[in-house]
């Protein structure tokens, strides 16, 4: 059996906490079958980047680089967070573009390959993540790799019209090419790839799924929807009613239902437009005042970045607001928590709200939904109000379907998810556990894998 080397700008480093969903399904993905698990070390090295370390930890193999800071600045924080993720995400209104930090996207991502390339043997297959390394395939290439090698992108696939607004766009996305198979979250991530293969990418759509380069290689695309270690979940949101965590949770709501946000303070998320439907919900809806309390989990993210800062700070004024208008004196509406919490306790969190509030504006796929779905007591489940914009509503068809641009009908699905029947929310529920029971994180690599083995 070939070795599975899998290669991602973020690692879980054994110990480390972990949040965002491409770590936490890497690492269930690589419990299961082994290899090694290539990136950035997450630390800054003053001197120059690429240090190489390496470390084992059951079957899993660790390489990790070191990044300078002017190349974390650059790379990371600047052409990948500041220019590919506002537009991947369909805002190009925040797109910082200089060639100054696509010049360093690229440097990293040759450094990538030149500490790589040595690693790799020819029978192994190689599974490179999301937006951070879309030139690594034609760069191995060029050190004359010659395994299989896949990409995967995790965040949504715009339209050609706005990726064009990006300079050099036809080099960039060029470079995905080099791969034997591109995965997407959803079919329409795929169309839209396939478009833009079609009007820009000087390639051919031979049929959905094939496609031929402009230099006459076949490459496959296929949608893969990322999923979570479904059985896993389950049973440790069931434990968790013993932990510390749950009952300290469970006793401070004081027979108060719980509504629950778990993201990373991301403008993606759709944060701000939660926080003031939620209060349009306590405006709208007296009758149901006092009877609901909302917890944000938010731990914060890519926290050098402007765009993040300024969010952080609008947060804070507006659940400073919504508190301040509405709390009672033995009341609180919203509890907001800007710290990183271990799966073991947010599974038991899930598990004790009777509502789960996944609205983000765009979302390559979103685990925290599944998650929620997952931890639920089958006997009396919460209810998912999901963004129409997350790629998991593609799979999640029983949660109230929302619009995340659309307070009022945000607000309204609240109430209704605090008063549904419990047959009407086992009815929802059932059909989505057992998507995620048959389709969970282990038939997600599968499906992936066989496709490029077969590529
Ligand atoms: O590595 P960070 O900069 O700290 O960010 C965390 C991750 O965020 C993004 O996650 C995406 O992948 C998830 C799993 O497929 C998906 O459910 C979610 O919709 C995406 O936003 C990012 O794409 C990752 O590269 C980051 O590691
Ligand atoms: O305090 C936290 C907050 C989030 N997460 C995890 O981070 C992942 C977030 O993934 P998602 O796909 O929802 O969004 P992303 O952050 O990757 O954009 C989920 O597995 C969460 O359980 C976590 O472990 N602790």
């Amino acid at each position: 059996m070939s070795r599975l080397v899998v290669v991602s700008n973020r690692v879980a480093l054994p110990e480390q906490p972990r949040s965002g969903g491409l770590a936490v399904a890497l690492q269930a993905a690589l419990e299961e079958t082994g290899g090694l698990w290539f990136g950035w070390s997450g630390r800054i090295d003053p001197r120059q980047s690429g240090q190489l370390h390496e470390l084992s930890h059951g079957d899993i193999d660790y390489a990790t680089i070191d990044l300078s800071q002017r190349d974390h600045d650059d790379y990371y924080n600047g052409f990948a967070n500041r220019t590919l993720w506002p537009l991947l995400h369909f805002r190009v209104d925040l797109v910082d573009y200089s060639r100054e930090t696509y010049a360093a996207y690229r440097r990293v991502n040759a450094l990538f390959a030149e500490k790589l390339a040595p690693l790799l043997r020819d029978d192994d297959i190689v599974w490179i993540h999301d937006y951070h390394l879309i030139p690594l395939a034609a760069l191995l290439r060029e050190h004359g790799v010659r395994c299989k090698l896949g990409f995967f992108l995790h965040v949504p696939m715009p339209s050609s019209d706005l990726l064009a607004a990006l300079p050099h766009h036809k080099r960039l996305f060029e470079g995905l090419s080099a791969h034997d198979l591109v995965g997407f979250q959803t079919e329409r991530d795929l169309e839209r790839f396939q478009d833009y293969v079609r009007l820009f990418g000087r390639g051919r759509v031979i049929e959905s799924g094939v496609l031929e380069t402009p230099g006459g290689r076949l490459l496959r695309a296929g949608a893969f929807p990322i999923s979570i270690d479904t059985a896993h979940i389950a049973d440790q949101a069931a434990a968790a009613v013993d932990k510390p965590s749950f009952q300290r949770l469970a006793r401070s709501m004081s027979g108060r239902a719980l509504a629950i946000g778990v993201d990373r303070l991301d403008y993606s998320k759709g944060l701000p437009e939660r926080f003031r439907a939620f209060e349009r919900f306590l405006r709208r809806y007296p009758d149901l005042l006092g009877k609901l309390t909302y917890l944000q989990i938010a731990p914060v993210s890519r926290g050098d970045v402007l765009e993040y800062q300024s969010l952080r700070s609008e947060l804070e004024r507006l659940s400073g607001h919504i508190n301040g208008g509405h709390a009672e004196p033995e009341w609180t509406p919203m509890r907001y928590v800007n710290r990183n919490f271990p799966h073991a306790s947010l599974t038991g969190f899930y598990r004790l709200a009777e509502v789960g509030l996944v609205t983000p504006l765009r979302d390559g796929m979103n685990l925290v939904a599944k998650e929620y779905v997952a931890a639920q007591d089958p006997d009396d489940p919460g209810v998912l109000v999901l963004s129409t914009f997350a790629g998991a509503a593609r799979e999640l068809g029983g949660a109230l379907l929302v619009n995340p641009y659309d307070l009022d009908g945000v607000a309204a699905a609240i109430a209704q998810a605090i008063t549904m029947p419990r047959q009407e929310r086992r009815e929802r529920w059932q059909p989505m556990m057992a998507r995620l029971r048959e389709y969970d994180i282990t038939a997600w690599r599968r499906s992936y894998l066989e496709a490029l083995r077969a590529a």
